[in-house]
């Protein structure tokens, strides 16, 4: 059983960088959704992928992994159904200082994938601190309710650099006002 451990909770920027997917089963599938939301370029290694994968815009390679096959990346997930082969994958992948997920053994990697709930770039990220997914999955399905509608969002970063703009008291008198409105919209106390 994996032990429990606080990660460092980080949202990453990586629009436009090269993610090395290893593996075209129903996890590395998963995982190039997930990267290719996240707007970056995915490229899958492996000899043979499932067809929601091939409907993904990826750059597929049709062949087993190799060392050398990381260079240039940013993010690499090892998801093959071997478990030597991941682990080669992340042993070449953290040679070179990249971000890995290891999809057959969480603890050799240093990258987790949360479950994620999300509307209009607000997301509320998940991590079990162990392998809990399906209890990530209901703490944001929970949470799905409570996103604000882009309408909502419209307004209160209006308001926000509205207020930032004023001279004192008015400024942190609006701030507050904004606060209490936002925080009664999600249903906590004020
Ligand atoms: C949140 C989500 C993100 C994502 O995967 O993108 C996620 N798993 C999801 C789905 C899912 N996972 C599994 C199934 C069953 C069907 C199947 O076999 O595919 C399904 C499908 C489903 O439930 O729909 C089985 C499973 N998962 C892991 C193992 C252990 C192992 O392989 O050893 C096993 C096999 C043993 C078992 O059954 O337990 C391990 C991990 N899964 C994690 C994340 C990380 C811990 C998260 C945490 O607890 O904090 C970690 C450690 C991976 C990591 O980050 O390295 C995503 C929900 C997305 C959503 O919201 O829809
Ligand atoms: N983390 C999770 O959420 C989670 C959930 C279920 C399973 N798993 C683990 O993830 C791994 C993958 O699961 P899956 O269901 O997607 O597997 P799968 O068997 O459906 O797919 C495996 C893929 O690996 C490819 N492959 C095999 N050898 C390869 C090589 N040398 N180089 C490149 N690609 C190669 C195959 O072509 C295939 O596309 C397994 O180790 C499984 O235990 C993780």
């Amino acid at each position: 059983m994996l032990r429990p451990m606080s990660l460092l909770p980080a949202f990453l920027d990586l629009h436009g960088e090269r993610a090395v997917v290893v593996g075209g089963g129903p996890v590395a599938l998963r995982r190039a959704r997930t990267l290719l939301d996240a707007g970056l370029r995915v490229q899958v290694i492996a000899p043979d992928r499932c067809d929601e994968l091939a409907a993904l815009n990826t750059d597929w390679q049709p062949r087993p992994y190799r060392s050398g096959d990381l260079r240039g990346a940013a993010v690499v997930v090892a998801a093959t159904s071997h478990a030597d082969v991941n682990a080669q994958v992340v042993r070449d992948a953290r040679d070179l200082g990249l971000l890995v997920n290891d999809a057959s053994d969480a603890t050799r990697g240093n990258l987790r994938f949360p479950a994620v709930a999300e509307r209009a770039g607000v997301q509320v990220a998940v991590s079990t601190g162990r392998e809990l997914p399906m209890l990530a999955q209901a703490l944001t399905e929970r949470t799905r309710d409570l996103l604000p509608t882009p309408e909502q969002l419209g307004t209160w970063t209006e308001r926000r650099e509205a207020a930032l703009a004023l001279p004192e008291p008015q400024r942190q008198a609006d701030l507050g006002a904004l606060r209490r409105d936002i925080r009664r919209a999600v249903g906590v106390p004020a």
